[in-house]
């Protein structure tokens, strides 16, 4: 089997945020240029006030006992509005940053996010999202784990850090200005500590970033209690106690790590506050030191003093750090998964014919159905689930594939209808292999009930005409299918009829019942069928129905699927019986082929099975 999660490149580590830096620019050009000029801007504007303020506290020195109409004082009056101005500026270009930051991050966020769907919807086969490694990096991918934090935010983050870092450089060249060796120690010591608790911090996230495929499983411990499907079984086997006990319990085994990396971050804490508080007194001693012998003014004191403070922000572990941290790390998840158009491929496999548009019934398919030496074996399992079948299904035949569980039937379907590749063999249409190139274009032409057939959360008009979506407006047909499957007075007695939403989740939507679900998985089948698809699959498509329902569909079964080729798999003999045609699967391979006749002469697997199912009907009390 070809696995599309190995497809998929290991995250870059490195330069991920000039990469987000450039994607955003990419994205949004003009909202990502206006974010960095602000930044810049909200970090200059605080150096401005510091150097306002030094300029202040000298022209107060030499302003003192002249009067307030002197040339001194009215260089006071300036400095006080300077200060005043960029305090203003500063409080405006700080709130327009964090505006246009966040408005970015979302944008990048929701452009990454439509990325990594893309991708996971492009592969034709869906085995890659049965494998645990890739719907990690998929969570990763949306910035799921301890923390949600998707990849936008790193650059909302970035924008924020940037403006901080203007600022520190800033006050640093302040600082070297007042005596150029203290500017450049503290700088390069801040600098450092900085740099080691960025390194603390990165550390734990990737602790914590690591622990998404785990993370996945305790959610699920999590939600199954509030999940509906699951809620009823969990009041009447009492769960809930458990499934909380089980979260909790897997909850802290998964989170120790990641707590003993954050116990040793608090203690590097302790030791940055120390080291700092030295530093910072340090400083003062020098700067006072200088002032009171004349080296420096009192304002060089207060600049000095201002930009200290203002670079010990960059000390400041904080929700900015995160979001830098895990978005960056979601981020190199998300472009991991290349960016692609999703394109059809081209149609190398021969087109249905066309709907007849008196009856609505399609004419003979075009091509036979063929398996040749078909071997396949799921993901991370070491057992083939088929041993090489091989199975030729003429244009329009009725089949029936019977065996008994485990057997392979839902694989082989499965292969039939592209949505896996093989590990061996081939399924062919016509002469033509169905191969990654025109996959796409075969699957247009199955329709399938499986068992686990989708239940849309939407209106019962869209539940059923995506069995072929470019016809949605053909009203005439959908009031045809859902009559041919038994549900037209339903649909007509919801209380939005066919605009109602199928989910008692949703206010004005209604819940169904199992059969009135299956019906509407058959409606939509036969929808596709109706528009030119050419294989039905039917894997127990009348589990959940009435006995009279699941009678009235088989009775009329030829007529609804005329012309098309169809595959039923069913452990119902009674359904069974009505195909043109039986294979019996057993353990992957093909054991007896032939009409139901045929198999009940030969007395083999079938004869055996047919009668044991015959026996417990006749047994049965009336
Ligand atoms: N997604 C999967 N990943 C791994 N193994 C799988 C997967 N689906 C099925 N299998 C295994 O493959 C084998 C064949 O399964 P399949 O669903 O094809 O059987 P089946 O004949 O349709 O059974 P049933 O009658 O119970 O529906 C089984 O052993 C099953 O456990």
């Amino acid at each position: 089997m070809t696995s599309d999660a190995s497809r998929l490149p290991p995250p870059a580590t490195r330069w991920v945020i000039p990469a987000l830096v450039g994607y955003s620019f990419s994205v949004a050009p003009a909202l990502t240029t206006s974010t960095a000029l602000l930044a810049v801007l909200a970090g200059a504007a605080p150096v401005g006030i510091t150097l306002g303020i030094g300029g202040l506290v000298d022209g107060l020195t030499s302003a003192i006992g002249q009067g307030l109409d002197t040339p001194a004082a009215r260089e006071c009056y300036r400095w006080v509005v300077l200060i005043v101005v960029l305090l203003l500026f500063t409080h405006v270009t700080e709130s327009a940053r964090t505006a246009l930051g966040r408005a970015l991050g979302r944008r990048v966020t929701g452009r990454l996010s439509e990325r990594v769907m893309t991708a996971a919807s492009e592969p034709a086969t869906i085995a890659h999202l049965e494998d645990p490694a890739y719907l990690g990096r998929l969570e990763r991918a949306r910035g799921n784990g301890t923390i949600d934090m998707p990849p936008g935010e790193a650059i909302f983050g970035f924008s924020a850090k940037a403006s901080l870092w203007v600022t520190s450089v800033g006050s640093a060249a302040l600082l070297t200005r007042v005596t150029w060796g203290l500017g450049l120690v503290v700088f390069a010591v801040f600098v450092a500590i900085h740099s080691r608790l960025v390194r603390n911090y990165r550390i734990a996230v990737i602790e914590t970033v690591s622990q998404t495929t785990k993370l996945r499983r305790t959610s699920y411990l999590r939600d199954v209690p509030t999940t509906p499907d699951a809620a009823r079984e969990v009041r009447l086997f009492g769960l809930a106690a458990f499934f909380r006990d089980a979260y909790q319990s897997e909850w802290l085994v998964n989170m120790r790590e990641v707590w003993r990396r954050r116990r040793e971050h608090r203690l590097f804490v302790v030791v940055v506050v120390v080291s700092t508080g030295v530093t910072v007194a340090s400083v003062f001693f020098y700067l006072g030191h200088r002032a009171s012998t004349g080296e420096s003014t009192v304002g060089d004191l207060a600049l000095g003093g201002l930009a200290v403070r203002a670079l010990l922000q960059v000390l400041r572990a904080d929700e900015d750090d995160l979001r830098i941290g895990f978005g960056s790390k979601a981020a190199a998840e998300a472009f991991a998964f290349p960016a692609v158009e999703a394109p059809a491929g081209p149609d190398t496999v021969p087109r249905p014919a066309p709907v007849r548009p008196d009856t609505g019934l399609r004419r003979a398919p075009v091509a036979s159905l063929s398996c040749e030496n078909l071997r396949f074996r799921y993901g991370g399992a070491s057992d083939e689930v088929l041993h090489g079948i091989d199975l030729d299904i003429p244009a329009g035949q009725s089949l029936a594939i019977v065996g008994l569980n485990g057997a392979g039937k839902t694989t082989l379907a499965r292969l039939v209808a592209g949505l896996d590749a093989p590990g061996g063999g081939s399924v062919r249409v016509g002469a033509t292999p169905i191969e990654d190139a025109n996959r796409r274009s075969w699957q247009r032409q199955v329709v399938a009930v499986f068992q686990d057939f989708a239940r849309y959360e939407l209106t019962v008009r869209d539940n059923i005409a995506f069995g072929s979506l470019a016809h949605a407006d053909d009203e005439a047909g959908l009031r045809a299918v859902a009559r041919q499957a038994g549900l037209l007075a339903f649909i007509e007695g919801l209380p939005d009829g066919w605009d109602t939403v199928m989910s008692g989740g949703h206010t004005g939507g209604v819940g169904a019942s199992g059969g009135e679900w299956q019906r509407i998985a058959i409606a939509r089948a036969l929808f596709g069928l109706r528009h030119g698809a050419q294989l039905l699959i039917m894997d127990e498509p009348a589990a959940s129905l009435d006995a009279r329902s699941e009678a009235r569909l088989y009775d009329t079964f030829h007529e609804l699927t005329a012309g098309a080729t169809t595959i039923a798999i069913s452990h119902r003999f009674a359904t069974v019986r009505k195909a043109e045609r039986v294979v019996v699967l057993d353990h992957g391979r093909i054991i007896e082929d032939g009409t139901h006749d045929d198999l009940i002469a030969a007395g083999g697997r079938y004869a055996e099975l047919f009668r044991l199912q015959a026996k417990r009907f006749e047994e049965a009390p009336s």
